[in-house]
């Protein structure tokens, strides 16, 4: 279902800002879909993960090192005959870092996890046992560049209940994938 006709490996990557919910969907993706999926968070240096503690944002040099990581992993996965792709979590949050995730090798569809900051002040602040204060949310919020046109990829706003993400998410998928047959069947 996530590989392209010409069998291309497809990466999802659930993006936006913290408490959005992208850990509890990508997780629930990879099951569904049957990918291997990596969390950003695991990528970090000890470096960023002490400064996000301490409350400090990271700035784009903290960033890109961990993007590449990332990128490279992806990179990974599409070369293992076996997986025909990969779900990752990932703030992604400007155009940019978007830009270095998506030459990982295959085809790259972003999938951006939205919602109201009240809402997520309350689920990161009632959330235990993970390092990012709730304090950083707000710059968070300043840094997100939405997706645009020329990015594939949509926003689905977690206002309701985890199993109707999913349903939203897989159907963004689905339709991405059908669209990839459709053009791969005019060029043919
Ligand atoms: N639809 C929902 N209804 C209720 N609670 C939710 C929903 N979606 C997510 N949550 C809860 O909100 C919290 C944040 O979710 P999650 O950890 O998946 O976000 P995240 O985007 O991965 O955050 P971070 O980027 O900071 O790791 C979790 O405690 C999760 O269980
Ligand atoms: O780009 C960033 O500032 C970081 O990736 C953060 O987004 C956190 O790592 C994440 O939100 C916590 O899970």
């Amino acid at each position: 279902m996530t590989s392209n006709p010409n069998g291309i490996a497809t990466h999802i990557v659930v993006m936006g800002v913290s408490g959005t919910g992208k850990t509890t969907l990508a997780q629930k993706l990879s099951e569904r879909l049957g990918l291997p999926y990596a969390e950003a968070d695991e990528f970090h240096p000890q470096a960023n993960i002490d400064k996000m503690s301490e409350g400090v944002p990271l700035t784009d040099e903290d960033r890109w090192p961990w993007l590449r990581e990332m990128r490279d992993w992806m990179s990974a996965q599409a070369k293992d005959g076996d997986a025909l792709g990969s779900v990752v979590t990932c703030s992604a949050l400007k155009h940019s870092y978007r830009d270095l995730l998506r030459e990982a090798d295959g085809d790259v569809l972003f999938l951006h996890v939205d919602g109201d900051p009240e809402v997520l002040t309350e689920r990161v602040s009632s959330r235990s046992g993970h390092f990012m204060p709730p304090s950083l949310l707000p710059s968070q919020l300043k840094t997100l560049e939405p997706l645009t046109e020329d990015e594939a990829g949509a926003r689905i706003v977690n206002d309701g209940s985890i199993d109707d993400l999913v349903e939203r998410a897989l159907a963004v998928i689905a339709e991405h994938t059908d669209n990839n047959h459709r053009e791969s069947a005019q060029s043919a």
